[in-house]
């Protein structure tokens, strides 16, 4: 790892993260240790790795709140627990005030994590029980040898106080305090070691949506007291919108897009960005709540889709060269394709398939020809072929699955970088890059996807 050396970024950055990378051993889960093969050969193990966190690049600067927002699995957590070396990193380099962490041990490692906090989503399992909150605050500061017995007293009790906590409190066990009042107590216990960067994993998700705001906004007005930087985790983006300067959004291991808090909200580049955005819930009555969220599974993280990953459930997943169907016929094909996959229905007759999906357009030339021969497999019931058929000649040929796509484009809002690895956005990031509106790297792509 030390042999990517420093990296080329914002040099002002308290913390650049490059290329990280965490795979999990697939034998380390449920079926660790266990010989199945001869007793139940019916049984197959993968060996592969699960790819949690798999390429990722940011910078954090000085002073402000990255935001990085993601569904349930998409390797949040994990992506804070190797930033902060609580987990090893498969491959990749943190670096934090300019030193590479990877290349840290022993005590210049103890001394780096005091400057690291972390808080989590859960206060009440966070806190042990048996403690009173006093010695709770105080247990990192001995931990580092910082002031005496007299001093780390003092110092809790003015935490306590800072966090918006009765400092008389002190000697009052977690089971006195509300949720909102013991994600205090944490945030006091982090601060008590005056570090420079905290991470915070859910820190709110488990509060009540009044007392939530309450919280950010007493880690907002600490953030500027005592000059905190922030890796801000939630999947919830009216959280992230509070709290955030810069947010990241990441799908199944990656970031896929990257911008200026009020450039992503108003000006997304991603399909899937926007698919989250369109999920939030609209405060209009009539709009019935939520809007439809996106359709289809998460792929797995052991055998993630090539190209972008999140192709598979993309709304505007891009035609393949060499077909020219207008938009809405590649939809249909699209549609039908992801249909198929899913054995969403059970009819067989190609008219009534045809009637069902191409009713509006439908493709023809050899598009046309390989639809009728998939209808031919569905007539026979040889659904495996007609899938085979439709993956391998419409979804397989897509850019979206043959290249990865990494692009900077203009940021119409504030004069941050924006990030999106989204194909569509090639030209932009090609004008971009020619009006000098974008960085020197701007639209640069990965080459071929190699799996
Ligand atoms: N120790 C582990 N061994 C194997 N796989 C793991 C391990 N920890 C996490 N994973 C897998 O890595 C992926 C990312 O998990 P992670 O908990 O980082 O996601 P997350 O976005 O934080 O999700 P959540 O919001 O639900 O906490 C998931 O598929 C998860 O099952």
């Amino acid at each position: 790892m030390s042999e990517v050396g420093p990296p080329e970024s914002d040099p002002e950055a308290l913390l650049q993260v490059r290329d990280l990378c965490k795979h999990f051993d697939n034998e380390s889960g449920l079926l660790a240790g266990v010989e199945l093969d001869d007793e139940f050969p019916y049984v197959s193990r993968s060996t592969s790795d699960v790819r949690a966190v798999d390429g990722v690049s940011f910078d954090i600067k000085q002073g402000e709140t990255l935001g990085l927002v993601g569904e349930s699995g998409c390797g949040k957590s994990t992506l804070a627990r190797t930033v902060l070396r609580l987990l090893e990193p498969t491959s990749g380099s943190v670096y934090f005030q300019g030193q590479d962490l990877a290349s840290m041990s022993g005590e210049p490692l103890r001394r780096m994590r005091k400057d690291m906090q972390m808080i989590f989503q859960d206060p009440q399992s966070s806190l042990d029980p048996r403690m009173k909150v006093g010695p709770i605050v105080e247990e990192p500061m001995k931990a580092h040898g910082m002031l005496d017995e007299e001093g780390r007293e003092a110092r809790a009790k003015e935490l306590l106080e800072k966090v918006g906590l009765d400092p008389q409190h002190y000697n009052r066990y977690p089971h006195a305090f509300s949720g909102g009042q013991r994600q205090r107590v944490n945030l006091a216990r982090a601060l008590s070691v005056n570090p420079d960067f905290i991470v915070c994993d859910e820190p709110v998700s488990a509060l009540d949506v009044s007392i939530q705001a309450q919280v950010l906004n007493t880690m907002e007005e600490l953030q500027d007291e005592f000059d905190l930087t922030y890796l801000f985790i939630a999947h919830d983006l009216s959280v992230i919108r509070h709290i955030s300067d810069r947010v990241a959004v990441m799908y199944l291991g990656e970031i896929v897009e990257l911008a200026d808090k009020e450039e992503l909200f108003e000006n997304p580049k991603h399909p899937y960005t926007r698919a989250l955005l369109d999920a939030i819930p609209v405060p209009d009555p009539r709009s019935g709540g939520r809007k439809a969220l996106l359709s289809g599974d998460v792929p797995s993280p052991i055998d993630p889709p090539s190209g972008c990953r999140f192709r598979t459930r993309c709304p505007s997943v891009i035609q393949p060269d060499e077909y020219d169907m207008t938009d809405e016929a590649w939809r249909n094909v699209v549609e039908f394709q992801r249909a198929v996959e899913r054995r969403a229905f059970e009819e067989t007759d190609p008219d009534a398939l045809r009637d069902r999906y191409f009713d509006d357009a439908t493709p023809g030339g050899d598009a046309g020809t390989l639809l009728d021969e998939a209808f031919g497999h569905i007539e026979r019931d040889e659904w495996d072929a007609a899938e085979q058929l439709l993956v391998e000649r419409f979804a397989d040929q897509s850019v979206c699955a043959t290249a990865n796509p990494a692009y900077e484009v203009g940021s119409e809002l504030g004069d941050d970088r924006h990030y999106a690895a989204c194909h569509l956005r090639r030209d932009e990031a090609v004008a971009a890059a020619v009006d000098g509106t974008a960085f020197d790297d701007a639209a640069r792509s990965r080459p071929e996807a190699d799996d």
